[in-house]
């Protein structure tokens, strides 16, 4: 995939996503889509964004026992999108049986799986004080994206902030998507480890994740172009 930038289309309907895509031309551009949009529109707003060559990342976070989790992978695999992904707290076997669905589910190459480490949204705080996990953020990504790629994911979720780190444990093919990414000056809005496109870029991220910074803005197309030179430059 030559553009690393996936916009995530957090809309309510299909109808404001073909609005926003048609008003700003953003055909053909990588996606992601999440529960709010997949919730209502289901597998119809993944033929219509295939219909209009959208690379697609399907952000639906699996999180269940291992055999939901296999059989629900197993219906996934024949959307054709591009990455899938589950939550690694699932434990190594439910990201085995997610991959074995996967294969399972489609006789095309099938989605790459990718598992979320610790969901931008949280910091140490909460780590330490609601999940009662008394590593560092780190050391809680490292060790969630290690057990990962030992599991058969190709890559993880993670912020920007960690993309170095986890390069060096897992290797520089395993891959880093990186959501919370903030143009300088934007609101953090509910995110905690934000990250700019030029640190992300610098910090060896594979892909971003861009929503709001972008499908929120005043101009979104010029707010998307400044991601893509901020990258280009950094
Ligand atoms: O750790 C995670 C995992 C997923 N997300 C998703 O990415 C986008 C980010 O949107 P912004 O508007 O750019 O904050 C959103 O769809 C999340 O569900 C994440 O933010 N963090």
């Amino acid at each position: 995939m030559d553009n690393p930038f996936f916009l995530a289309l957090d809309f309510r309907s299909a109808k404001e996503v073909q609005q926003f895509i048609d008003k700003h031309n953003f055909y053909g551009v990588p996606v992601k889509v999440g529960m709010e949009l997949f919730y209502r529109e289901g597998t119809q707003i993944i033929k219509w964004l295939k219909q209009h060559n959208h690379p697609i990342f399907l952000d639906l976070k699996l999180h269940d026992i291992p055999t939901t989790v296999e059989k629900a992978m197993f219906n996934l695999a024949n959307l054709n999108v591009d990455i899938v992904n589950v939550h690694a707290t699932g434990g190594s076997e439910m990201i085995k049986a997610a991959k074995r669905g996967l294969q399972a589910g489609t006789t095309n190459s099938p989605p790459k799986l990718i598992a979320v480490t610790v969901l931008t949204s949280m910091d140490q705080i909460v780590l330490e004080n609601e999940l009662y996990i008394k590593q560092s953020i780190e050391d809680a990504v490292k060790r969630l994206a290690l057990l990962s790629k030992e599991s058969g994911a190709d890559g993880v979720v993670c912020s920007a902030r960690e993309t170095n780190r986890i390069k060096q444990v897992c290797g520089n093919e395993f891959l880093t998507v990186t959501p919370g990414i903030r143009l300088a000056n934007s609101n953090k809005d509910d995110q905690k480890r934000v990250a700019t496109p030029a640190f992300a870029k610098k910090n060896g991220a594979d892909y971003l994740v861009i929503g709001r910074s972008i499908t929120k803005a005043d101009n979104p197309k010029a707010n998307y172009e400044r991601v893509i030179k901020e990258w280009n430059n950094a």
